[in-house]
């Protein structure tokens, strides 16, 4: 298997009136093609800053990046440009990452137009494919971010991540602004996504059942560095490190909360029951998505 992100030794020294910190530490891990890797780590550990320096949206104090064999350091101008096409991101508050003034067509249609040549029919031709493929009627076409639940939202966002089909993504918190009810539902379509497009995840949760559910490789940071990593099987159920141990105990407890299955990796087809098949009961409506509950019993 190829490796589709490879962070190298990163470092990033924030500095802000006369003090500085340190929010990553050195952090190098890889991530194999068609893979998830799930960041783990408490609040301010470095998390998000070590996703946005492997993708250069912000600028490592040191180190690098490969994503898909490309140093990214040394891109510039066109070759940043199409790297960027290549990747996506989706951020923890869908509503907020929308524009409220953009309706949903236009807000997926963005990105298209910026790394596309689609244009006029073709590219709402693509828009409509986008929201099929996230589980949205063409009727939410029209509407505006405020028209939309959480759960909805969300799936725009993904669109949106996912329109100038790129390889690598990465998950910033996805489903934590999002109620309890619809996260399933989420992660269920991101899995098949994954799946049908052979997309890498780079995943970054606080929710540890999140992570050993969506991901096949995790790794712990601790105040900017990275103190574990291995299979996410092992290292969330039967940590090395006395950090993970701790967070694995400090893990909140949900009333009534059921374990996330375990995915069949190797099993052909979708997880069932299908997320689009959720989304298609709450497509007509712009009630919050309530359909199916995998997480509450
Ligand atoms: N733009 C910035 N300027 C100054 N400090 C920053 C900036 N961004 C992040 N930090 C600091 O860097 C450290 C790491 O932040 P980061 O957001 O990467 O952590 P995190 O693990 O993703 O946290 P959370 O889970 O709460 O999102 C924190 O101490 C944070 O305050």
């Amino acid at each position: 298997m190829s490796v589709m992100l490879a962070v190298e030794n990163v470092v990033k020294v924030f500095r802000a009136h006369g003090s500085q910190v340190t929010a990553v530490d050195g952090v190098s891990f890889e991530v194999e093609s068609g893979t998830t890797f799930g960041l783990v780590g408490e609040s301010g550990s470095g998390k998000s800053t070590v996703a946005r320096c492997a993708l250069r949206l912000i600028e490592p104090t040191s180190g690098d990046s490969r994503i898909d064999g490309e140093r990214i350091g040394a891109l510039r101008g066109t070759a940043m440009r199409r790297l960027r096409a290549r990747t996506g991101m989706v951020f923890q508050n869908p509503a907020a990452a929308l524009n409220p003034r953009l309706t949903i067509e236009q807000s997926i249609a963005e990105p298209l137009r910026t790394h596309s040549d689609l244009r006029g029919r073709a590219l709402a031709q693509r828009v409509r494919e986008l929201l099929d493929e996230v589980g949205l009627a063409t009727a939410h076409a029209e509407r505006l971010p405020h028209q939309l639940s959480g759960g909805q939202c969300q799936r725009v966002g993904i669109a949106r991540a996912v329109a100038t089909r790129p390889k690598l993504l990465i998950l910033d918190e996805p489903t934590s602004a999002l109620d309890v009810s619809v996260q399933a539902q989420v992660l269920n379509l991101l899995q098949e996504l994954r799946r049908e497009h052979a997309l890498t995840y780079l995943l970054i949760s606080h929710d540890l059942d999140v992570v050993r559910y969506m991901s096949d490789t995790a790794g712990v940071m601790r105040s900017g560095r990275l103190v574990e990593v291995g299979p996410a099987s092992r290292v969330l159920v039967r940590p090395e490190h006395e950090y993970t141990r701790r967070l694995l105990a400090a893990m909140p407890e949900t009333p009534g909360a059921v374990p996330l299955p375990v995915p069949e990796r190797d099993a052909p087809g979708r997880l069932a029951p299908s997320s689009r098949a959720d989304a298609a009961a709450d497509a007509r409506s712009t009630e919050p998505d309530s359909s199916q509950n995998r997480i509450h019993s």
